[in-house]
């Protein structure tokens, strides 16, 4: 008997036999994400749109909601982007919850300086929706006129090279979506370096990977969509009773056979970064969003295919069916690491980054070590979502509740 006596010897053998085994599985997938993602990353993004089934005569209409929640310093800048761009027929939809917000004013002063662009501004939202952004974006998705429409968040800058190319993404009559991979526009300072690495590399790694394998994987940053197809899926304000509404309602079109596409534009977020620990506040948002839709998925695969996890558990398997030196293994495959996220990265952000090579490394570090914190913190309370003015209580499948005054209010 060994183990405290509470197993025998083969018994544990099995065990030990079959936890590398797993831990070989989850290598080789996750490797074959990497490749996959790698190679998706350097012939698919940045490259012009084929535009072939689109003529001047044919040019759909493009409904563009912006959800829009105070100012931020850059928020100007996101949102005459939109006015800029040079497509012939959009309309930009832009909601606030509350009349006091200042965002109306800038809203304002962009219309009187591009009279020509068809703008509306929707105010208060529609009560009875739990998601915030939805509460805030139902009106105008009620009142959208066009059949396209793209979900933008006032983080995104834009230009004309995305709108046209998610649209002729979604000429095909199988695609239903086509969203953004979320990314960074160059900022600088170290808080900003450590968004852009995660964006660019463990994100990029498994967003691009994934959906080249065309597994259901979308975040609601920036997305277009055939409104019309959604509409049979009980419409956008329905997916409000979620916090994940991008997740359940990507979800519901692609189990009814549609294609989400990437668009080749990763999604330009631009807002002032001013501290990791904020990057690390909207991971532990999201990551808890996600622990309750696939608890198993995020609460062991994700941890483990993070790169120390990752790394240790490879160097055991390595030794245990190899009997190679596990430091050696785990030394070349953080160095392996480290390499593929430069190039990843690089590719993501279409040449050479801003920082150094050092400033890349020590946010690499840094990056690494909190995805650890990240997953404890979330994993210590995975059932509260702080997000905008309220908090949340989400359970198992996303059933969403607001916590008020300490009292529950359910909305849906
Ligand atoms: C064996 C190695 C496999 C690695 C599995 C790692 C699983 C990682 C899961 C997600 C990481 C991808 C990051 C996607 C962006 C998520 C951002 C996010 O949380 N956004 C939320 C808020 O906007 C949104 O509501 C959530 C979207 C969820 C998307 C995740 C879909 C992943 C589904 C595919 C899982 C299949 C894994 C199969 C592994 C064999
Ligand atoms: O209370 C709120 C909070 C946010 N919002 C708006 O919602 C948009 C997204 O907000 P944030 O930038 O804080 O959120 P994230 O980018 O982290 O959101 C992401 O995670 C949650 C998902 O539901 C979203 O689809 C996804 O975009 C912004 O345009 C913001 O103005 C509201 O309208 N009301």
């Amino acid at each position: 008997m060994t183990m405290l006596g509470i197993i025998d010897e083969q018994t544990q053998s099995y065990i030990i036999f079959f936890l590398a085994i797993i831990g070989i599985l989850v290598y080789g997938v996750s490797v074959f994400f990497m490749i996959v993602s790698f190679f998706w990353s350097h012939v698919y993004l940045h490259r012009k749109p084929d535009c072939s089934l689109l003529s001047d005569s044919n040019m759909p209409g493009v409904s563009i909601i912006k959800p829009l929640m105070g100012v931020d310093p850059l928020l100007e800048i996101n949102l005459e982007s939109h006015f800029l761009m040079d497509y012939p027929k959009f309309e930009l939809l832009f909601c606030v919850q509350d009349e006091q917000d200042e965002a109306i004013t800038l809203v304002n002063k962009l219309c009187e300086k591009y009279p020509k662009v068809d703008v509306r501004l929707f105010i208060g939202g529609r009560d009875g929706i739990i998601n915030p952004m939805v509460h805030n974006m139902a009106p105008a998705y009620d009142n959208a006129k066009y059949d396209l429409v793209w979900i933008s968040t006032s983080r995104i800058k834009s230009n004309t090279d995305i709108i046209l190319d998610m649209i002729c993404k979604l000429q095909k009559p199988n695609v239903a979506v086509c969203h953004q991979m979320p990314f960074y526009l160059d900022q600088k300072g170290f808080a900003a370096t450590v968004e852009k690495i995660y964006f660019g590399g463990a994100m990029a790694r498994y967003y691009l990977g994934f959906n080249a394998v065309n597994l259901c994987c979308c975040t609601g940053m920036s997305y277009m969509f055939k409104k019309p197809l959604l509409d049979e899926l009980n419409g956008l304000n329905w997916y409000g009773r979620y916090l994940a509404e991008d997740y359940f309602l990507t979800k519901a079109l692609h189990d009814k056979g549609y294609r989400l596409v990437v668009s080749a534009f990763p999604a330009q977020q631009n807002v002032v970064v001013s501290s990791v620990c904020g990057y690390k506040d909207r991971m532990v948002r999201w990551l808890r969003l996600r622990l309750n839709m696939m608890p198993l998925v995020s609460g062991v695969v994700e941890p483990l295919s993070e790169c120390i996890a990752l790394g240790l558990y490879g160097a055991w398997c390595a030794h245990y069916f190899l009997n190679m030196n596990f430091y050696i293994f785990f030394g070349a495959h953080i160095g392996t690491w480290i390499l593929y996220d430069y190039f990843q990265l690089r590719a993501v952000n279409n040449g050479p980054v801003m920082f150094s090579k050092i400033e890349f490394l020590l946010a690499w570090i840094v990056r690494e070590l909190l995805a650890i914190w990240i997953f404890i913190e979330a994993i210590l309370s995975p059932r509260t979502v702080k997000w905008g003015r309220h908090t949340y209580r989400v359970t198992l499948g996303g059933h969403t509740e607001v916590l008020k005054n300490k009292s529950k209010v359910n909305l849906s």
